[in-house]
C-alpha cells in the first residue's frame, strides 16, 4: 500500500521505516531539511536501536524515501500525521500549531478515499474540528494514537501489544476489540463485532453496533497497513475519535502516575529509613500492581510524559473537569520534586559545601537506549548543580551532542573513564548499562578523587559500592 508519513521525528521516522520493512510503498515528509537528507542517505538522524538497518534496507529497495515536498504525499492511501505536539510556551496546553500546519499543508494533495491517521498525542476534541476541515477534500481522518517507548521504537511499531483507532461516526461503539486475521479482511464488519462481542474476546461488554460505512472501510484500511501484527492476533480496537484520542493520554497518565506513586513512597522511605526498592518488589508481586514502573528515583522525563500529563489536565479545566484530573498536578510535582532530592543529596554529601567541587553526572538522556534530552532529568540534575557552583562535568554515551546544544554551559566528555578521572563526587542520572552494570566500585575507585556516589536512579548494588569504600546515597532507600 501506498502510505505517506508526514513529521519525520522520533515518531514518524520509526514509523515510516518500520512501514516500508512490513512491504509498503512509503514516502516520509519534513519540514527539517537536514533530517531529511540524512534520512533520503538512509541515515538515522538520532540513536534509535534497530532505525538506521531498516533506513538502509527501505531506502535501497527503493520502497522507503523522504523529501520536504508536501506534494509527494498525494496518491498515497494513507497519509499518518507524527508531528510535535510540545507543551505551550506560556501554559500547561499542547501547541497544536504543527499538527494545524501539516494538516493543512497535506488538504490540496488528498484525494477522495484517502485516509488521514493522525498519530500525535493531541487534547481530545482535536481530531473531529480536524476531521471536518479535511472532509471537502472527500478523505476520512482517523486517530490511531501511537503507544512506541524510544529505545524499542522499531519493535513497538511492528509488533505492537495493541492498535487502537478512532473512526468517524463510531459513537455507539465503544471499545469493541476485534482480532481478526487478514483470511477475514473484507468480511461484513458488523458480523465481525457481532462474532467479537459473542465470543467475549476481551469487549468491554458494552452494545457495539455497526459502524457507519466510511469508518468500518477506514477501519479495514488501517488492519490492511498493519496487517503483521493483526495476522498474528494483536488487539486491534476500533472506537471513536474521542476515545482514542483519550486512550493515549490515559495510558501515559497512568503510567506518569505510577512511577509519581513508587516515587511518593520513596520520600516516606527516606523519612523513616525503610527501602523503596523492597517495597516495589514486594508489592509487585501482586498481579494486580506488578513491578514496571516502579522505579523509583530522579523521577520521569522526556518529550512525553511530562507535557502529556499537562496538557491532560489543561484540557481537562476547558472541559470544565478539571478536578477529574488534578490529582495529575500531584504527580507532576512528586515528580520535580525528586530532580530536587537528587541535587540535594550531593550538596547534602558535602555538608553544603557544594561550591568549586568536581561532579561527575553520568547521563544525559531522559532515559537509556535513547539520545533524547527532552525534559531530561539528567540534564536538569546536572544544570541546577552547576548553578549551585559544582564544577560539573557530563557524560552519555549517546545524548553528549543534543546536551551540548541545548546546555552549551555545561563541560562535556565523552569516555566514561575520563569523566570520572577526579571526581570529588558522582551521581548517577540514566541508567545507561554503561555505569549500572559495567562500572565496577573498585575501577571507579581507581579514578575518583572522592568516593561519593549518588545513585538517582537506584540501579547499583549498594552493598558492593559500600564495601569499597564509598558513601552511596540512593533515592528513598538507605
Ligand atoms: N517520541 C515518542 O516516543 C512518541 C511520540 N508521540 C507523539 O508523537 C508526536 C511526535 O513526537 P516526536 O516524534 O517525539 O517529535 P519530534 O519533535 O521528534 O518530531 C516531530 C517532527 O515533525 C516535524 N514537523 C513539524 N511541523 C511539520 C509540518 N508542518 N510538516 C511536516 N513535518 C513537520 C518536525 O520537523 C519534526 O521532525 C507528538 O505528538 C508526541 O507526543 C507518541 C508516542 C511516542
Ligand atoms: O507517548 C510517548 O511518547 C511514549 O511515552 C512513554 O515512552 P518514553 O517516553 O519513550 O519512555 P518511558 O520508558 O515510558 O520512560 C519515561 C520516563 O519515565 C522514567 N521511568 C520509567 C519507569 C520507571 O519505573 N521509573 C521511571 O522513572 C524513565 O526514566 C523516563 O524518564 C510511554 O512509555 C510510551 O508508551 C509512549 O508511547
Amino acid at each position: 500500500m501506498k502510505l505517506s508519513v508526514i513529521g519525520c521525528g522520533y515518531l514518524g521516522a520509526v514509523h515510516a521505516a518500520a512501514m516500508a520493512s512490513i512491504g509498503h510503498d512509503v514516502v516520509g515528509i519534513d519540514v527539517d531539511e537536514r533530517k531529511i537528507a540524512a534520512l533520503s542517505a538512509g541515515e538515522a538522524p538520532f540513536f534509535e536501536p534497530g532505525l538506521p538497518e531498516l533506513l538502509t534496507q527501505g531506502v535501497a529497495a527503493g520502497n522507503l524515501r523522504f523529501t520536504i515536498n508536501m506534494s509527494a504525499a498525494q496518491g498515497a492511501q494513507v497519509h499518518f500525521v507524527g508531528v510535535g505536539t510540545p507543551q505551550q510556551k506560556d501554559s500547561h496546553a499542547a501547541d497544536l500549531t504543527y499538527v494545524n500546519a501539516a494538516i493543512d499543508a497535506l488538504i490540496p494533495y488528498l484525494n477522495p478515499g484517502d485516509i488521514v491517521a493522525g498519530k500525535s498525542t493531541v487534547p481530545v476534541g482535536t481530531a473531529a474540528v480536524l476531521a471536518e476541515r479535511v472532509a471537502p477534500t472527500g478523505a476520512t481522518l482517523v486517530w490511531n494514537p501511537e503507544f512506541l517507548r524510544e529505545g524499542w521504537a522499531v519493535e513497538d511499531t511492528i509488533d505492537p501489544d495493541r492498535l487502537v483507532v478512532g473512526v468517524p461516526g463510531a459513537r455507539t461503539v465503544s471499545a469493541t476489540q476485534i482480532v481478526g486475521g487478514l483470511s477475514d479482511m473484507h468480511e461484513d464488519v458488523s458480523s465481525r463485532f457481532a462474532r467479537s462481542t459473542t465470543a467475549g474476546s476481551d469487549s468491554t461488554g458494552s452494545t457495539s453496533a455497526a459502524l457507519p460505512a466510511e469508518g468500518e472501510r477506514a477501519a479495514d484500511i488501517l488492519r490492511e497497513v498493519y496487517h503483521p501484527a493483526v495476522a498474528k492476533g494483536t488487539p486491534f480496537i476500533v472506537t471513536d475519535l474521542a476515545t482514542a484520542e483519550l486512550v493515549k493520554v490515559a495510558a501515559n497518565a497512568f503510567l506518569a502516575t505510577k512511577i509519581s506513586f513508587i516515587n511518593a513512597m520513596a520520600e516516606i522511605a527516606e523519612a523513616t529509613g525503610a527501602d523503596v526498592t523492597q517495597l516495589a518488589d514486594a508489592i509487585g508481586h501482586d498481579a494486580r500492581i506488578g513491578r514496571r514502573f516502579l522505579g523509583a528515583g530522579i523521577g520521569f522525563g522526556g518529550g512525553c510524559l511530562p507535557k502529556d500529563i499537562r496538557a491532560f489536565a489543561a484540557r481537562a479545566e476547558e472541559l470544565g473537569r478539571g478536578e477529574s484530573v488534578s490529582f495529575l498536578r500531584e504527580v507532576d510535582a512528586i515528580n520535580l520534586r525528586r530532580r530536587e532530592r537528587a541535587v540535594q543529596l550531593v550538596v547534602d554529601a558535602f555538608d553544603g559545601q557544594v561550591v568549586g567541587k568536581k561532579v561527575t553526572v553520568l547521563g544525559a538522556a531522559f532515559k537509556p537506549h535513547s539520545d533524547d534530552i527532552r525534559d531530561s532529568p539528567a540534564l536538569d540534575a546536572a544544570v541546577r548543580l552547576r548553578g549551585l557552583g559544582a564544577d560539573v562535568t557530563v557524560t552519555d554515551p549517546q545524548a553528549i551532542e543534543n546536551a551540548r546544544r541545548q546546555h552549551p554551559q555545561l563541560a562535556y566528555v565523552d569516555d566514561r573513564d575520563d569523566a570520572l578521572r577526579g571526581a570529588d563526587a558522582v551521581i548517577v542520572v540514566t541508567e545507561w548499562d554503561e555505569y549500572r552494570r559495567d562500572l565496577s566500585p573498585a575501577h571507579a575507585s581507581s579514578l575518583v578523587h572522592g568516593k561519593i556516589i549518588v545513585d538517582g536512579r537506584n540501579c547499583l548494588d549498594a552493598a558492593a559500592w559500600r564495601a569499597e569504600g564509598w558513601a552511596y546515597y540512593g533515592m528513598g532507600r538507605p
